[in-house]
């Protein structure tokens, strides 16, 4: 190993800024660690003439990522731009030179993992990504050093800053779905297209890249089932107040004698829930090992400096393998046969709101149609709407399978009594 450690920048955006930042302040403590300085030595941008906060030498930026990937004095490059496609061809090429990754790339992960881990591989390369889940929290080290004793048997967490900031401002201080997400944005959290965020996109990447590692299973974005948060409602939020639950963007990924389900929604969760404290841009993620039991991982999921410490930790780790000249032994193939849950495997509680004619019957007809689905009422909650004919029937139902609920769901439509389904949300806690 060289006298210093060379590193080129894809990108010095919210993460970049604060990977220079920590390597320059943090850098006595890497020196201690590695037993030799961390240099920057190119960062590649989109533009160079951009004002930054970054405090950077404006001599080390570029527009060409060319000069970055090519400098043969870069050891290790550390990708935070963002971007699928062109960006695992750079990444490709890197590997291919013989350079140690780092990326935050939940995008590239969740897609194209497996090949550029076995590539990374083939070339004697690490290639980490500990930033590409739950921003700041050491998750995936957490899954593969701390808990690799142990069989995973489930993972549930609040695993995107934006939403759940959004969900929190919502619920707390009534601000607006657009006001937060605007202020979210400022703030970094959110990805370049929020669409990603609010859809649950962002959630169902870093799950499966979750599943894959905690259950040892090739599990693609495919799997996930994925409902966002953007049409949830200030009313919805009213009467989870009402009936004692939280909202959150919950991910979800359970197996179940060898069999999976994994899923990002909109979650009611009992306020007392662990996950229902958890606010703003913080993530968070209960893991369940069958030896270890319950544990659960906390901290800021995205942001600057949070994300950019995952990012320089995972740097810190190739630094010592290349000390110790392990590089290139990150992947490992995977344990298990895929093999995942079909709907009657798959049991929940649900929480509906519907609009129904506020006429005699009626109650009824909702009732026994729920009875002739085998899913029957925990709580229900009927409330007159003002200067209309209709009422709003919330009921949160008890354990059902979701073959069930999706066959009452549907016949539910069809319903003449029944107005409009308002939501429908799953609901976690208490069997
Ligand atoms: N923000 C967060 O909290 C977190 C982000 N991530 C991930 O980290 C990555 C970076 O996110 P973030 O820092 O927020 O993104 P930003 O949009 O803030 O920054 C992106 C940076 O990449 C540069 N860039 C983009 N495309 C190119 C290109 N084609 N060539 C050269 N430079 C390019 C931009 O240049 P210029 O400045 O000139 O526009 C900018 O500096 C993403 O993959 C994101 O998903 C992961 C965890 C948390
Ligand atoms: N947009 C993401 C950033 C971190 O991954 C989020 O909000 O969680
Ligand atoms: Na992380």
């Amino acid at each position: 190993m060289s006298v210093e450690v060379r590193v080129g920048l894809l990108g010095l955006g919210t993460v970049g800024s604060g990977v220079i930042s920590i390597i320059e302040r943090h850098q006595e403590e890497l020196r201690h660690q590695v037993g030799c300085p961390v240099t920057v030595r190119k960062v590649a941008v989109r533009n160079i003439e951009k004002q930054r906060p970054a405090e950077v030498d404006r001599s080390l930026l570029t527009d060409q990522i060319e000069d970055v990937l090519f400098d043969q004095e870069i050891d290790v490059i550390i990708e935070v731009m963002g971007g699928v496609d062109s960006t695992k061809e750079y990444l490709l090429q890197a590997l291919k030179s013989g350079k140690h990754v780092v990326t935050a790339n939940k995008d590239l992960m969740a897609v194209h993992g497996t090949e550029l881990l076995n590539v990374a591989a083939e070339n004697g390369c690490d290639l980490f990504y500990e930033a590409s889940v739950a921003g700041g929290i050491p998750i995936l080290r957490g899954l593969t050093d701390g808990l690799s004793a142990d069989r995973i048997t489930k993972m549930m967490g609040i695993v995107n800053g934006t939403t759940n900031y959004i969900l929190t401002k919502m619920t707390q201080d009534g601000s607006s779905y657009e006001d937060v997400l605007k202020q979210a944005q400022e703030l970094g959290f959110a990805e370049s297209d929020p669409t990603a965020d609010v859809e649950g996109l962002d959630a169902a990447r870093k799950m499966a890249i979750l599943a894959n590692l905690g259950f040892s299973m090739n599990i693609s974005l495919n799997d996930v089932s994925i409902k966002g948060m953007s049409s949830v409602t200030k009313a919805d939020l009213d009467y989870c107040d009402q009936l004692g639950y939280t909202m959150k963007l919950i991910g979800l990924a359970q197996r179940d004698d060898g069999r999976v389900e994994i899923s990002v929604e909109p979650t009611l969760l009992p306020n007392k829930h662990p996950l229902a404290s958890v606010h703003n841009e913080y993530n968070a993620v209960y893991v369940y090992g069958e030896a270890v039991g319950e544990t659960m991982f906390y901290g800021p999921g995205a942001g600057s400096l949070p994300t950019a410490t995952a990012v320089v930790s995972d740097l810190v780790t190739v630094m010592k393998n290349m000390r110790l000249g392990v590089t290139g032994q990150t992947i490992q193939a995977p344990l298990h046969q895929r093999s995942l849950k079909e709907d009657k495997e798959i049991d929940s509680k649900y929480f509906l709101r519907l609009r129904v004619l506020d006429k005699a019957g009626t109650f009824q007809a909702v009732t026994s149609l729920f009875a002739s689905h085998e899913v029957s009422f925990e709580k229900l909650l009927q409330m007159p709407v003002e200067g209309k004919e209709v009422a709003e029937v919330i009921v949160i139902t008890h354990h059902t399978n979701k073959e069930n609920y999706l066959n009452l769901y549907n016949k539910l439509s069809e319903l003449d009594v029944i107005e409009s389904i308002e939501s429908c949300y799953r609901v976690e806690g208490g069997k």
